[in-house]
């Protein structure tokens, strides 16, 4: 992935687009801290950010009474940023459905991307599976899945390889899907087989049982995926990407949609994008697991894991530890960020 070069008019229109964001922030925080100067909030409590309306934050009560009910928030100044997922402690105002939120609680894991100016920022949190979808078409590339794993690695989301369109295999791409599926198995990542459009497999009780997000290429069927399992959810996400009905702040943020099932999906344009964000030298590096036992152990410090005597990445391939086509991935990616 080249990173994008920003022309100075863009740049312009990125400074205007911060003020304003800015000016937003100081008014809604305002309006937060006048909420609790007034003194007529209920108690606190547990709740889960759902999605962002704008200025708002859409809140789940989680604990008593209110459990179950959502409230339209304001934020304290004081909060860094909040991201659907979250779990805080807010507090209801005496107008129906609003409240204040007064703390974030900690974060379980959490899935960022860059903003405009690199700076990575926070787009949901609390997920714990990412179900990544691959198909028979388009035709799945391994090097393009090493670096959903890189990403995944990188947040401590245990992820799911998912060979969806399982009604595509044929005598002729069955060997060539079975060893690129195999070849991740190999490295202890579990996988999947099935198809949208019939035998889904355990896909349902995965699901029930976590806080799982989908990720992968344009085409490999997610959205008909999360239409198979959860027909009503599909279509909340496809007005919420549209921006139909909630207005355009919503359309790259992530939602929280409940499975009636149990568990819960979160979905947005942006986070099936996931994978395909800047990595730096040492998220690469830790994206290769089974690199891990062999980091430090080359003769020279800066070994470049080419043809220099007394590599160990090389004498791991040898070794038939590591698979030559990963370590060939891992240097093609740095040397991508090398030349960037
Ligand atoms: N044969 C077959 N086709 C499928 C299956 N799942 C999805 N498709 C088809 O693949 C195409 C793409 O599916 P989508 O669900 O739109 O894929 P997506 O990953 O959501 O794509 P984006 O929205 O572009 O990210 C559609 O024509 C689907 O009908 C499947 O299990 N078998
Ligand atoms: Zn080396």
């Amino acid at each position: 992935m080249s990173q994008r070069r920003i022309s100075r008019q863009q740049s312009f229109r990125i400074d205007r687009i911060q003020a304003e964001r800015i000016a937003r922030a100081s008014k809604r925080e305002a309006k937060a801290e006048a909420l609790l100067e007034g003194g007529a909030l209920g108690a606190e409590q547990r709740g889960r950010i759902i999605a962002h309306y704008g200025v708002q934050l859409l809140v789940e009560a989680l604990d008593g009474e209110l459990a179950g009910q959502r409230f339209r928030c304001h934020r304290r100044a004081n909060l860094d940023a909040l991201v659907t997922g979250d779990e805080v402690i807010w507090q209801p105002a005496t107008e129906a459905a609003t409240g204040v939120i007064t703390a974030l609680l900690p974060r379980r894991s959490v899935l960022v991307r860059p903003d405009p100016y690199h700076k990575l920022k926070p787009v949901a949190a609390n997920i714990d599976l990412i179900l990544l979808i691959i198909a028979p078409e388009p035709t799945p590339s391994a090097e393009l899945i090493d670096r959903y794993l890189i990403a995944c690695e990188a947040t401590d989301i245990q992820p799911l390889l998912v060979l969806n369109k399982a009604d595509l295999i044929s005598e002729g791409n069955r060997d060539s899907l079975t060893a690129l599926l195999a070849s991740f198995a190999a490295l202890g990542y579990d996988t999947r087989t099935l198809s949208a459009h019939g035998d889904t497999g355990d896909l349902a009780s995965l699901v029930a049982q976590h806080t799982v997000v989908f990720v992968g290429q344009s085409g490999v069927g997610k959205s008909s995926l999360i239409n198979t399992l959860l027909p009503d959810v599909a279509q909340k996400v496809k007005e919420i990407s549209t921006g139909s009905k909630l207005g355009q702040h919503t359309t790259t943020t992530a939602c929280w949609f409940d499975v009636p099932t149990g568990g819960a999906l979160i979905d947005s344009p942006g986070i099936r994008e996931f994978g395909v964000w800047h990595m730096n030298k040492d998220e690469l590096l830790a994206g290769f697991i089974e690199l891990q036992p062999f980091i430090g152990a080359c003769r020279f410090r800066n070994c470049a894991h080419a043809s220099e005597p007394g590599c160990a990445f090389q004498q791991a391939v040898l070794d038939g530890h590591v698979q030559a086509r990963r370590l060939a991935s891992f240097k093609r990616l740095v040397s991508d960020i090398g030349t960037r």
